[in-house]
């Protein structure tokens, strides 16, 4: 089947978009790493085996694994002239100072004959050593001194080390795809191999957009879940604002064809670091079952968005029942069960969820992806019935996401 089809968060998984993580981790400087939104500077080649390793369990369910560098790069193969207009557009949003130098690294990239190479380039960034630097005849002051200062960065480029989190620069829902404008500088950059795979890679050229990167608000794939083909859960968190969320509504229900989403929650959680996505506190892993970080409950408020009656009108109430009664209206399912993470342990919860206990990768119903790290978490889900497939852990996680983070789904089976 061509295109993108995902109307749930379990239903079987056959087909999803990762990235191998590469050089752009060798490029994190330590101390532009709040900045670049990273926590650790990893091991690149044990990260790289823990993320072959996540790869190898999906193949293993059946999955098809689609690496995002790899369809960039089929995408320029397949449309003459894509890879030049991506270029462009990169160089202007790459944040490169001085007049001389963005011509200069233009084509220092642009020498790279290999497309998928060359894409593996653009996201491990550009340091100064790697190209003729300008010299005073044919340079202004900004090049020079931006070239040439101790004070200044070594690096011309900065690298995208947050290109592995797939989840976040765009989100498949239904036979669309929201293509978010991220919150922060250093990820909104991620979100161009998006625009690029969703306009001219041949069997995803058709994609509808239910967002689009240059909308005035931030919105994050973290934030967006599935809960059936007619209803989207939408964190309202550090990453995800109330306006993107209204944007994404106007969207869905009056500007653009095909969406079948009738409902929209917005599930407003707190405004922090590790809370940083919906994802983070809460993901499903079977019809009726969910993973939570107990810290969410009692602060959680819901509203749900549906199409009003008059061209352009939203109608939005506020839902004051248990999450559990929430979750069952909004799914459809009985007996909607919460599964806290860390067991009910304040301290392993905590722990655990820093390092995205909660954050599993359905590949079908009671069948998850988890990290390893979690053992207090995994235990009770072990006991809840469900098969964990568990992957190594040790360096991916500096970056802050699990293994729903990593990936997107392009394809699930409908339930
Ligand atoms: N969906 C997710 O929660 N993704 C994790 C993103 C982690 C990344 N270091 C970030 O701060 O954006």
């Amino acid at each position: 089947m061509k295109g993108i089809h995902v109307t749930s968060e379990i239903g079987k998984l056959k087909k999803v978009c990762l990235h191998r993580p590469g050089d752009e981790l060798l490029n994190l400087p330590p101390d532009e790493l709040e900045r670049l939104l990273f926590d650790d500077v990893p091991f690149l080649e044990v990260a790289q085996a823990e993320h072959d390793r996540f790869a190898e369990i999906l193949r293993e369910q059946g999955t098809e694994v689609l690496y995002l560098e790899q369809l960039v790069a089929e995408a320029f193969k397949a449309h003459p002239g894509a890879r030049e207009e991506f270029l462009n557009e990169y160089i202007e949003e790459a944040g490169i100072k001085g007049q001389a130098m963005p011509a200069i690294v233009r084509d220092y990239l642009n020498s790279i004959e290999d497309d998928f190479e060359f894409v593996k380039k653009t996201m491990a960034g550009v340091a100064k050593s790697e190209i003729d630097l300008p010299h005073a005849s044919s340079a202004t002051l900004d090049d020079m001194v931006s070239a040439h200062s101790d004070k200044e960065s070594d690096l011309i480029i900065d690298p995208m080390p947050n290109l592995y989190f797939t989840r976040d620069p765009f989100a498949c829902v239904g036979n669309g795809v929201s293509l978010n404008r991220m919150y922060a500088v250093t990820r909104n950059r991620e979100t161009l191999y998006g625009k690029y795979i969703f306009k001219y890679h041949p069997e995803y050229a058709d994609t509808p957009l239910w967002f689009q990167r240059d909308a005035a608000s931030h919105i994050e794939g973290g934030d967006i879940l599935n809960l059936s083909n007619k209803a989207l859960a939408v964190g309202i968190s550090q990453r995800t604002q109330a306006a993107a969320i209204d944007i994404l509504a106007q969207n869905i229900f009056w500007k653009t064809e095909g969406c079948e989403i009738e409902k929209i929650f917005a599930f407003d959680i707190p405004n922090c670091r590790a809370f940083m996505h919906l994802d983070t506190v809460f993901t499903q892993i079977d019809v009726d079952k969910f993973t939570i970080h107990p810290a969410i409950m009692g602060t959680l408020r819901v509203f749900e968005l549906t199409k009003g009656a008059t061209p352009g009108e939203v109608d939005i109430k506020e839902h004051t029942d248990s999450l559990e009664k929430i979750l069952e209206y909004a799914t459809g399912v009985d007996g909607i069960k919460l599964i806290p993470c860390g067991g009910g342990d304040p301290i392993a919860a905590a722990r655990e969820q820093w390092n995205d206990g909660s954050n599993t990768l359905c590949v079908e119903p009671g069948t998850i992806v988890v990290y390893q790290r979690n053992n207090v978490t995994n235990d009770v889900l072990y006991k809840e019935g469900l098969n964990l497939l568990v992957m190594p852990s040790a360096e991916l996680s500096r970056g802050r996401g699990g293994p729903r983070c990593m990936s997107m789904p392009f394809q699930r089976e409908d339930l």
